[in-house]
């Protein structure tokens, strides 16, 4: 079957439309267009110079990366039929890139790239530590959401953490054990890393970091990785490059352009450490829940930053005290019987 994604057609033997799955063979996954999306957005704000995609089956990502952007490319998968699929993959799209058939551990430790992305079936673990060593800046992707936000606490351990958040915070949560678990890694090294962007979309989570040198590097990563009355170890600092955001335009021809653009938004100002879920604080005051819109106004009023988050449509985040919070949607309840 051949598909088409952004600017290239894919040959792809096995297509899954919907969710992760587990499809045997070289597949290709409708449901990653937006993660791929991101990975292209990235990479044109950064206008990197090489690139690896070192888990690349139909090696459609590294495939967009050097047809959309120029960017020399080096696409690899340690399965041969999935080297077959990209080496036609390529000529069906006439443009080249160096095509390797390793074990995507072995290719990093031995080679150097600006950018490396990591994208495998499941959990991204066993390919980190080689990532921070090989890319400027890597792409991680993680499958494995529910470990990560230590809904599974048995296996959380993978990621050397133990968690328990409420529901609402569980995505959020995960994804700062992600970041932690990196950071971790990176400052055995002497390195340490700074979030770019994190992202979550239903089944997968997504960060982008840089790498950064030195020992000043490595101690400032370790300030921000603590235990929370959520547990931890998890990331505290911020999860984006807010300068970066600010600064990045989104490519026209991406086939998920609106949904970006609309994460974009948040992401540009979802500061702070978590978030308040409107919901939850409503029923513990008995109350009903005023619209976010209104309640980020009220705040921004009284002079707090006041933003929405990815994480839920219901969620603000805000530097205020929970209590101006709580007064606040008790006023907004009282107004709206007044107004009745
Ligand atoms: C989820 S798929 C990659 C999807 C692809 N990046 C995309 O955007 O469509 C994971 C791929 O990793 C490959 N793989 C798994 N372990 C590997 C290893 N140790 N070295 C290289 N490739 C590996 C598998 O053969 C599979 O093709």
């Amino acid at each position: 079957m051949i598909v088409e994604e952004g600017k290239i057609k894919i040959l792809a033997p096995n297509v899954n439309l919907r969710g992760p799955g587990k499809i045997e063979g070289v597949f290709y996954n409708r449901a990653m267009v937006f993660n791929r999306d991101t990975s292209i957005f990235l990479l044109y704000n950064l206008r990197v110079k090489n690139a690896l995609d070192a888990l690349a089956a139909t090696g459609v990502r590294g495939i967009r990366f050097a047809k959309e952007l120029g960017i020399e490319t080096t696409i690899n998968d340690k399965d041969s039929r999935a080297v077959e699929i990209i080496k036609k993959n390529l000529e069906l799209n006439n443009v080249e890139a160096r095509v390797t058939n390793r074990d995507a551990n072995a290719l990093m430790i031995e080679e150097k790239y600006n950018y490396v992305d990591i994208d495998p079936f499941g959990t991204p673990v066993p390919f980190i530590d080689s990532a921070i060593l090989s890319g400027k800046i890597i792409g991680i992707t993680a499958t494995d959401t529910a470990t990560l936000g230590g809904r599974n606490r048995r296996i959380v351990r993978r990621y050397l953490a133990d968690v328990c958040a409420p529901t609402e915070l569980v995505h959020e949560i995960g994804i700062r054990v992600l970041l932690g678990y990196i950071g971790r890694m990176a400052v055995r090294f002497d390195l340490g890393i700074e979030p770019i962007i994190s992202i979550w979309q239903g089944h997968f989570y997504r960060v982008y970091v840089r790498i950064k040198k030195g020992v000043s590097k490595a101690n400032a990563t370790l300030e921000k990785i603590k235990n929370t009355e959520f547990g931890g170890p998890i990331w505290v600092g911020e999860m984006h490059d807010f300068s970066f955001l600010k600064n990045s335009k989104i490519p026209e021809w991406l086939p998920t352009k609106k949904i970006l653009e609309k994460y974009l938004s948040i992401w540009k100002n979802e500061k702070f450490f978590l978030f308040y879920h409107l919901p939850s604080i409503s029923s513990e005051l008995r109350v009903s829940t005023p619209s976010p819109r209104q309640i980020i106004e009220n705040l921004k009023e009284q002079g707090y930053e006041a933003y929405p988050t990815q994480f839920s449509p219901q969620g603000i985040r805000s530097n205020a005290p929970v209590d101006v919070l709580k007064d606040i949607i008790k006023s907004a309840n009282s107004s709206h019987w007044e107004s009745q």
